[in-house]
């Protein structure tokens, strides 16, 4: 049993006086964090949903594991009923001093409470705490309302050093050893995380396309169970599709060899996911439901989004195809996927071999959302707009909104070729095949793509709204 597992049992937070000591910092540290996603409203308080102390009697700092509620204005599309606010995973450290390695960690010097006059920090900078959460993994530590699994049958050495990543990130990991890589989930719903669900669920189904989960980590809270982190074997010296295919374009390579291979990879996890979990099949009432949902979320981009207006009639016409195919009495197969797939979730491994990471879905939607199935044509279409995406994005590509154009012509249509030829070879079918719904789910991610990019990265919106034009204009 770990040292922090014998301590939590006999020393309760104190939970109040700690909130109190807390507020006024983490009202100032959270909106700043990569990883906060209520970006643009102020944070107004917290409720603390959980708080577990991990070190053990007698540590000089002390370590907080905190699940907080943090209350926000309502956004107008939240609508007037109260909301309870997105829950937050944070580790806190707290010290007498920061020594300088550790001073981009700072949160702050409480003034009052049971921390005033020490320094909280943000922990995971720390590699005491962050070898503290390793060892409760290995040791399968039961700490307050803190749960952490493992798989038996993979060794996890106790020597690791830690570091964590300083990647943008929507999460945060700890890389161990270059043998380990532990997501710390940053934004806890309850409920089956995908995340950890579909890896284990490849795991079983002898899929080695995915990093198989060696241990993770849970929070049981008023009978439910959430996921807080998940560990995974570190693929080393990897590097991601979307900076192998930048490198490639800057060289003026052509990247359809890689297309394929990841195409491959995309089919193979694909098949394994119908294999081992539930597959249905949607009808005309159901594509209805489906279609409804794409062109209500493109009538709210263009909304927000004004450069999108003159272009969304022209993109209706890809989601009534669809609907009139399934009025026709097409029917189509749904089943689990990856849900945000593109190049940067796409791994190569320095021999070559493609794996895929990142089974989150898109963090912003609900669980039960996530974890529905849907038609393959959905990651597909999220792997076709990433090569676009990568020819748009070379330096000195033009970047005006009028005339954003490739540097390499032909390059987008070879890898988006290939990639349907490797799927199609995994999987026995070709995406190619149904051009109604590859397009309609294409112009679905272009769309919200133009969202994403108007809220994070104005400077990039060219790159989706050439996308817009294209997919407007095709009959
Ligand atoms: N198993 C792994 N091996 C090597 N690097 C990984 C692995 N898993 C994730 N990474 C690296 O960590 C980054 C973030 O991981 P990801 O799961 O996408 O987190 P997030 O959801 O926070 O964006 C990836 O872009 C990749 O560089
Ligand atoms: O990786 P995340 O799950 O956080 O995904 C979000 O951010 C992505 C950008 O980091 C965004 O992807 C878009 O830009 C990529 C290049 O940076 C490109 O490869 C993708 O094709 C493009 O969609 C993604 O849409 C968003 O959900």
């Amino acid at each position: 049993m770990s040292e922090a597992a014998t301590h939590s049992a006999t020393a309760p937070v104190a939970r109040p006086e700690l909130l109190a000591s807390l507020d006024p910092l983490l009202r100032e540290w959270l909106p700043r964090q990569r990883w906060f996603a209520g970006k643009g409203r102020p944070v107004t308080g917290f409720t603390l949903v959980s708080a577990v102390e991990l070190l053990p009697p007698g540590a000089k700092a002390g370590l907080l594991h905190l699940l907080l509620r943090a209350h926000q204005p309502l956004t107008p599309a939240q609508g007037a009923a109260p909301q309870p606010g997105d829950c937050y995973q944070l580790l806190v450290g707290v010290r007498e001093a920061l020594p300088p390695r550790l001073a981009p960690a700072l949160i702050g010097h409480p003034d009052e409470g049971p921390l005033a006059g020490r320094t909280v920090y943000e922990a995971l900078y720390d590699p005491r705490p962050a070898g503290l959460l390793l060892e409760a993994l290995r040791s399968r530590a039961r700490v307050g309302e803190l749960r952490f699994e493992r798989d038996m049958r993979q060794e996890i050495r106790g020597d690791l050093v830690p570091r964590l990543m300083t990647a943008e990130q929507s999460n945060s990991s700890i890389v161990y050893g270059d043998t380990f890589i532990l997501k710390l989930l940053r934004r806890i719903v309850p409920g089956t995380n995908p995340d950890l669900e579909l890896p284990l669920a490849l795991s079983r189904a002898g899929c080695a396309r995915v990093p198989a989960p060696a241990a993770w980590m849970l929070a049981d809270l008023g009978g439910q169970t959430s996921v807080l982190g998940v560990l995974q074997p570190f693929v080393q010296g990897a590097s991601d599709g979307w900076e192998l295919a930048l490198r490639e374009l800057a060289k003026g390579e052509d990247f359809a060899g890689e297309a394929r291979a990841l195409g491959r990879a995309t089919a193979e996890v694909h098949t394994a996911l119908a294999r081992t979990l539930p597959t249905v099949t949607l009808g005309r009432a159901q594509m209805e439901l489906l279609v409804d949902g794409m062109a209500g979320r493109l009538e709210a981009a263009a909304q927000a989004v004004p450069a999108l207006r003159p272009y969304a009639p022209g993109l209706l016409t890809a989601f009534e195809a669809l609907a009139d195919l399934a009025a026709e009495g097409h029917t189509w197969t749904a089943q689990r996927i990856h849900g945000d797939l593109h190049l940067g979730q796409c791994l190569r491994s320095p021999t070559g071999q493609w794996s895929l990471i990142d089974f989150e879905g898109e963090p912003s939607k609900p669980l039960a959302e996530r974890r529905m199935p849907q038609p393959v044509a959905r990651d597909i279409a999220g792997m076709l707009r990433s090569f676009d995406y990568a020819a748009h994005s070379v330096p000195g590509a033009p970047g005006d909104a009028d005339a954003p154009a490739p540097l390499i012509p032909g390059w987008v249509d070879a890898c988006r070729a290939a990639y349907c030829t490797g799927y199609a070879e995994a999987a026995g079918v070709d995406p190619r095949t149904d051009p109604v719904l590859l397009r309609a789910y294409e112009t679905e991610k272009a769309v919200y793509e133009v969202l994403y990019e108007a809220r994070h990265r104005p400077d990039w919106l060219p790159v989706p709204m050439a996308a817009v034009r294209r997919l407007a204009a095709s009959p």
